[in-house]
């Protein structure tokens, strides 16, 4: 979620907060915010890439992060983005989403969309959806009160809390539910939910936008293997529907769910491939899976 989304949320959090009885917390020291109405358009993929970064550059004092940084993601793929610590991950999606700016390179969203010139809300809005690692969710809220939330898109109607949801609204939130299997815990408290099933509700949150893109950061760090599991299926339902870009630690999981594996390291790809075939990579192998 974007600083000024979160700044959103925030607020409504306050004004939720005298209508709900207890108070708004926050989950993983962050506030929860809302997405924004998706602008209209289609992203032209008719170049069979729906994310296209070349010769990226950032430099931090001096340090380069991100360094010639090439890739590209075709519509539908579920990418999965391995490296050391310090490779410069996290540092590619800030990029993506507009958090960071790059020195020189290309950035573009299918083959029209140069994301450069958006601000991060308004990349947010094109449908590209980010999950942090740390879950972010109305705690105090019930699952379907998150879940309808993220779906409300006019502020008003936000910040007043009172919408109705049109029937086809109402099935798209039954649907997520079941997809973020959720469907039997919709009346319960967010705060009450399980670690994973907080972080599948956030992943709910994000499809109630349908994002044509979703970039989501170690999502199964401090799950159960149960919950790593599910996730793990849940992530092949949405390979096809929606792009995901995966960024994890846990190879298990990765072989699980990969078909491209890209290795980053020092700020560009060190390695692409199946993930069998980075792992035989002696490359890959003294960067990273050595260790
Ligand atoms: N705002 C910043 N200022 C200075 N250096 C930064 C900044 N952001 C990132 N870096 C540096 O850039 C490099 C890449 O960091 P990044 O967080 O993108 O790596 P990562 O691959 O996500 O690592 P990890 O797996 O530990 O999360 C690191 O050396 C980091 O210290």
């Amino acid at each position: 979620m974007t600083p000024d989304l979160m700044e959103e949320g925030a607020k409504r959090a306050e004004r939720v907060a005298s209508i709900a009885a207890g108070n708004a917390t926050e989950s993983g020291g962050r506030q929860a915010g809302f997405s924004r109405p998706v602008v209209s358009g289609e992203v032209d993929t008719t170049h069979g890439r729906i994310l296209y970064l070349e010769d990226v550059n950032v430099s931090f004092d001096g340090f380069k992060a991100i360094n010639g940084l090439s890739l590209d993601i075709a519509p539908g793929e579920l990418r999965c983005i391995i490296g050391p610590n310090g490779a410069g991950k996290t540092t590619m999606m800030d990029i993506i989403t507009g958090k960071t700016r790059p020195d020189s390179g290309q950035v573009y969203f299918g083959s029209t969309i140069d994301l450069l010139r958006y601000r991060e809300a308004e990349i947010a809005a094109m449908g590209i959806g980010r999950k942090f690692q740390k879950p972010t969710v109305f705690e105090h809220l019930s699952v379907f009160e998150n879940l309808e939330l993220a779906l409300a898109t006019d502020k008003r109607v936000r910040h007043s809390m009172v919408f109705a949801l049109t029937g086809e609204e109402k099935d798209r939130l039954g649907e997520v539910l079941h997809t973020i299997h959720l469907a039997d815990s919709a009346a319960r408290q967010a705060g009450n939910l399980s670690h994973g099933q907080k972080q599948w509700l956030e992943i709910g949150m994000l499809l109630m936008q349908d994002p044509k893109l979703l970039l989501l950061d170690e999502p199964v760090a401090g799950m159960t293997d149960e919950e790593t599991e599910r996730t793990a299926q849940l992530f092949l339902t949405l390979k096809g529907k929606h792009s995901l870009m995966v960024v994890e630690h846990d190879m298990s999981f990765i072989r699980t769910i990969s078909e491209k594996v890209t290795v980053l390291c020092d700020g560009s790809v060190l390695a692409e491939g199946t993930l069998d075939q980075v792992q035989a990579d002696e490359r890959v192998i003294e960067v990273y899976l050595g260790r």
